[in-house]
């Protein structure tokens, strides 16, 4: 499969540029949303799970069609809650409808990141709406009951190394589980809406306790009431993911190169992008002092 990223000659940085405004303001007026830690997180992961399927053995899925917006992807367990940023994003796309739903969903979480004080995350648009018979089928997404090597062979998939992976995994500073989503519950203390290394610094400094939640799913809890997925957890019982993890822990300027890098990786994954293509890198709203 080839998918060519589409150039549009009409629309510059400013076009854009006002989607991200749009999509930050109403970021920051929605603040309330899940127990006031704002929409900025869920954006974050619709951006992940709609990039998520790639498979590099044959190059489908990924974000170009937006194909997250058909039932059959929408409806994938593993997107449980999503909708929530779906419907957050609907009034955007009905104002800038000449942006595709790839383009969207990954400005979206390239426009939370840094919104939340986060890295830069340089964006190339020309993402295509594909028909719904391109929809990827339900199981691409990741599994979180599992271990390391798990992990590495799923990253795999998607082209990430033990480096990028590590990175990417440093998402699980924003937000939070929700036992309705995703039968995770947690954490119950301050679920964060600030983009930071903190993830790996509470990997290796809190006491970590196996337990079977009420849904049966095994979960790491610490005594501050921080929670871990196995998946995460499998990150410091690793060498080699360990190894970053103790890097990014004492280096939140290294960890944000890399997760910028390979959050970019993430949202192009399977998109060709031809000479000359136009990548922005966006300013955020206090820097454009809104
Ligand atoms: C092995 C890989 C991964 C697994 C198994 C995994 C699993 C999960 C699960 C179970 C949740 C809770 C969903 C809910 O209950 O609402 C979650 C939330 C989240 N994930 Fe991941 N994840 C993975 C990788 C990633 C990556 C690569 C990113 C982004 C770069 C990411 C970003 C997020 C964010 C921001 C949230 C919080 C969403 C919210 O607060 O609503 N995750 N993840
Ligand atoms: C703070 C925080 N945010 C998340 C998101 C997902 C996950 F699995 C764990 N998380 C933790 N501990």
């Amino acid at each position: 499969i080839v998918h060519i990223a589409a150039l549009n000659k009409d629309r510059k940085i400013d076009d854009y540029q006002r989607i991200y405004n749009k999509i930050a303001e109403k970021i920051r007026e929605e603040d309330e949303y899940d127990g006031y830690i704002g929409y900025g997180p869920i954006l974050v992961r619709l951006g992940w799970h709609s990039s998520g399927t790639y498979d590099k053995t044959n190059n489908s899925g990924g974000s170009y069609g937006g194909t997250y917006r058909f039932k059959l992807e929408s409806s994938d367990p593993s997107n449980n809650g999503l909708q929530n940023a779906a419907k957050f994003l609907d009034p955007i796309y009905k104002e800038f409808n000449w942006i595709s739903h790839g383009d969207l969903y990954t400005l979206g979480a390239v426009c939370a990141v840094q919104e939340a004080q986060g890295p830069k995350i340089p964006w190339r648009p020309g993402r295509v709406d594909l028909p719904e018979t391109e929809t990827p089928a339900n199981g691409r997404l990741p599994d979180a009951n599992n271990g390391a090597d798990y992990v590495r062979n799923f990253y795999a998939r998607l082209r990430m190394n033990d480096r990028e992976a590590v990175a990417l995994t440093g998402a699980h500073c924003l937000g939070r589980t929700h036992y309705k989503n995703s039968g995770f519950d947690g954490p119950w203390g301050a679920a964060s809406n600030s983009f930071t290394n903190e993830f790996f610094v509470n990997l290796l400094n809190e006491q970590w306790k196996l337990e079977k939640n009420k849904s049966g799913n095994y979960q790491y809890d610490s005594p501050k009431g921080y929670m871990m997925l196995k998946t995460d957890y499998a990150l410091i019982q690793d060498p080699s993911y360990l190894k970053i993890v103790k890097e990014f822990a004492n280096d939140e300027a290294s960890f944000f190169k890399e997760f910028a890098s390979s959050f970019q990786k993430l949202l192009e994954n399977g998109i060709d992008y031809p000479k000359g293509a136009p990548q922005y890198i966006f300013k955020t709203l206090d820097e454009q002092d809104i």
